[in-house]
């Protein structure tokens, strides 16, 4: 399994070791994580971000609150364990990937009855690195996948981070520009830097440098014009949850930036393992999207640079129609519309082979 200098979270004995992205790229500063509540502080705070980097460290979390459980017998384990996991699922609301993985970790005790409390805390332990170690395989099959979707030479933009910062490692949408990059070094990517977090000049950026893939930072406000003068052939971003009709959120902005590659024909892809697909909503309306702090707007690098008093609002994510994505690329192959069929037959393909056909 690759393991490249910037993948973000890690067991180190009995404590989660959580690069923290808010210093990136100038500073690299390691968190040293023993408790859920570290964790949890370490997700509400954005040190750790990107929907299945924040699914692994709940599972992570998951196995720290197991471990510390005090109880005489199984049920009471169960009842705590229980209380825990819904601690952590409220991390963070929008991304579908943390509560998919609470559910997993939850899976657990219930997959194994009749199996004492030590037991169930070294499954429940083994489960969280599984997960951390099954995304990395998914994220590079989903970098398969996505490069038939890459033409030669393409000029390709994508938002925010979904790079390996934001997974396990390797990245989903990043996973598919790093694939494509090892088949075509002609390839170029803007990335756009992505207000008010900065992810995509801070983040991205820094990832596409380490690999060395040609790119260029742009302003959020640039996008269209670009795709006016065509100069980009391809949008790929990542996905925090995917509704049944493919309706999908993802940072906010990229809504306008999916209406304005349809406006100006530039195909859209959302690059996503299954696990931020959530079966349950029938469309994007009833998302949970969250509200962060208006200091996010109203100040940049904790200088105030909006008037004193300034009223803000900050969204941190929106919901893209169906109508306006190209393809859904998972790791068992390229959703196409009409998505809520395709979605529907992707959720019940075995897991992938590590040679898709
Ligand atoms: C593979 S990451 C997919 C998404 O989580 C990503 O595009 C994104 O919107 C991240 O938002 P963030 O607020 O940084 O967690």
């Amino acid at each position: 399994m690759p393991s490249s200098p910037l993948r973000p979270i890690w067991w180190d004995g009995d404590a989660v070791m959580i690069l923290d992205q808010r210093l990136l790229p100038h500073k690299h500063k390691v968190l040293r994580c023993t408790t859920v509540d570290d964790v949890i502080r370490a997700i509400k705070t954005m040190a750790i971000r990107g929907a299945p980097a924040v699914g692994i460290a709940g599972a992570m979390a998951a196995a720290l609150g197991a471990r510390t459980i005090m109880a005489a017998d199984v049920r009471t384990f169960v009842r705590k364990f229980s209380r825990v996991c819904e601690r952590i699922r409220s991390a963070r609301p929008t991304g579908n990937n943390l509560s998919w993985a609470v559910d997993a970790m939850f899976a657990v005790v219930v997959e194994n009855p009749g199996v004492d409390v030590p037991r169930l805390q070294q499954l429940i332990r083994e489960k969280s690195q599984a997960i951390l170690e099954e995304d990395v395989r998914t994220n590079e099959a989903i970098g398969r996948w996505g490069m038939e979707v890459v033409p030669r030479g393409a000029r390709i933009l994508t938002y925010c981070n979904a790079g390996a910062l934001a997974t396990g490692d390797y990245g989903t949408a990043l996973g598919v520009i790093r694939a494509a990059f090892a088949a075509d070094p002609s390839l170029h990517v803007t990335c756009c830097e992505t207000r008010p977090f900065l992810q995509g000049s801070r983040l991205t950026a820094y990832e596409l440098m380490a690999e060395k893939i040609p790119c260029t930072l742009i302003t959020d406000n640039a996008a269209g014009s670009l795709m006016q003068q065509k100069k980009i052939d391809l949008v790929i971003v990542g996905a925090d949850r995917i509704a049944a009709n493919g309706d999908t959120a993802n940072k906010i902005g990229t809504y306008a930036l999916a209406v304005l590659a349809q406006a100006n024909g530039v195909p859209f892809y959302v690059a996503a393992p299954r696990s931020t697909i959530d079966p349950l909503l029938p469309n994007g309306s009833q998302i949970p999207i969250e509200e962060r702090d208006a200091k996010e707007v109203t100040h940049f690098y904790g200088r105030l640079v909006a008037p004193r008093g300034m009223a803000a609002v900050n969204p941190a994510f929106d919901v893209t129609p169906h109508r306006y994505i190209t393809g859904i690329i998972t790791e068992v192959g390229i959703i196409r519309k009409p998505f809520t069929r395709g979605i529907r037959r992707a959720l019940e393909a075995p897991p992938p082979t590590s040679n898709p056909v």
